[in-house]
């Protein structure tokens, strides 16, 4: 792991340590256990979202094979040549968020980037100077009426279309417990448990396949380059597999420094979205993330090594109105946010998370 092996070095290598063990929602033997061990689990996972909006998750059910399968997936995709993956472009602006992105293509901003150049007559082409050095691909529920899911041609990839869509089945069904979690983990009962179920809808998630390519030293050395910016997710929670290269960060909103979500074995890293910092009025964050371009002087000559993620974003339905909980209302702090149609919160957001040329 060179870049984040030097990147630790370089600023004193704060990292997430919070690991929780969400088993006893999810195995058959956590299952068995006594409601007393999902409570402590339940606590321990909002006790991380409370501090850092990030947590790492283990005993989640996902075998190795599962996961080393996402990843395998994402490579061969981003292995096919460039006119191959072009035959699933994603399409010009915001929506449908679907198909293939190619590198530079998407630029992704965070709401205070847009604040300090507004005065700018066009945002977009300004935050646009330093382009974000990934490639992506979106894929959504099929049952999704807004924004139909673009795909490959079978024979560019066989069997694509089919994993693809069972991985989102699979994994709106891991969120689907995740959110349950979260509900023991506050203590919601009754009425205030159901309003968690419109924060993950059946066919508004979305699953992402990203590729970080290698970049030498040289490059580092001469360009302006990101591989992701810092934002936040805007739907309800992210649930994130990467490969042992390293790289993303968060915002630690106490010390304001950034600390590295290192990669573990057989974990997922679970972050905030904007929706469950709205429903908890803060309570829990959703906190600004990056993936970062090490300092060069911190590279060996050989540069820094591809990278893959596969981040699943759990939303609300498009037409559900996500308001604060009343209990997190409280004379100490007041309500901070409207409720609001998660369509129209996408929409102000996504302008500025543009897609294709400008
Ligand atoms: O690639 C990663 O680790 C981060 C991805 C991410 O934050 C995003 O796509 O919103
Ligand atoms: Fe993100």
């Amino acid at each position: 792991m060179p870049h984040s092996a030097a990147a630790l070095a370089e600023n004193g290598g704060a990292r997430i340590t919070e690991t929780v063990d969400l088993s006893p929602f999810f195995t058959e033997a956590g299952r068995a256990l006594p409601d007393s061990a999902r409570t402590e689990a339940g606590k321990a996972l909002i006790e991380a979202l409370h501090s850092f909006g990030f947590v790492k998750v283990v005993g989640h059910g996902l075998s190795k094979h599962e996961i080393d399968s996402a990843l395998g997936w994402t490579k061969k995709l981003f292995d096919l040549p460039y006119e191959d993956k072009m035959k699933a472009p994603h399409p010009p602006g915001p929506m449908p968020h679907r198909g293939y992105s190619g590198l530079g293509q998407e630029k992704v901003y965070s709401k205070d980037d847009v604040k300090a150049t507004s005065s700018s007559a066009d945002v977009g082409k300004v935050l646009r100077k330093i382009s974000d050095f990934k490639e992506s691909y979106e894929i959504g529920s099929e049952q999704d009426p807004v924004q139909q899911n673009i795909w490959l041609p079978d024979d560019v990839l066989s069997g694509f279309r089919s994993y693809t869509t069972s991985l989102y089945e699979r994994l709106s069904g891991v969120s689907k417990v995740l959110l349950d979690a979260i509900g023991v983990g506050l203590g919601l009962e009754g009425d205030e448990h159901a309003t968690l179920t419109g924060l993950v809808s059946d066919r508004h998630c979305q699953l992402r396949l990203l590729h970080y390519p290698p970049i030498g030293k040289e490059k580092l050395q001469n360009e302006l380059l990101a591989r992701l910016p810092p934002h936040t997710d805007w739907g309800t929670f992210t649930l994130l597999f990467q490969d042992q290269n390293g790289g993303l960060e968060l915002k630690d909103a106490q010390t304001k420094e950034y600390i590295h979500a290192e990669p573990e074995e057989g974990a997922f890293v679970l972050n905030a979205g904007d929706m469950l910092q709205r429903f908890t009025n803060d309570y829990i964050t959703s906190s600004l993330h990056r993936v970062s371009v090490p300092d060069p002087s911190t590279v060996l000559d050989s540069g820094i090594p591809a990278r893959y993620s596969v981040p699943f974003f759990t939303c609300p339905d498009f037409s559900h109105t996500v308001a604060t909980l009343p209990r997190f209302v409280t004379p100490e702090s007041p309500a901070k946010y409207e409720p609001v149609r998660f369509d129209q919160y996408g929409s102000i957001i996504s302008k500025y998370q543009y897609q294709g040329e400008e």
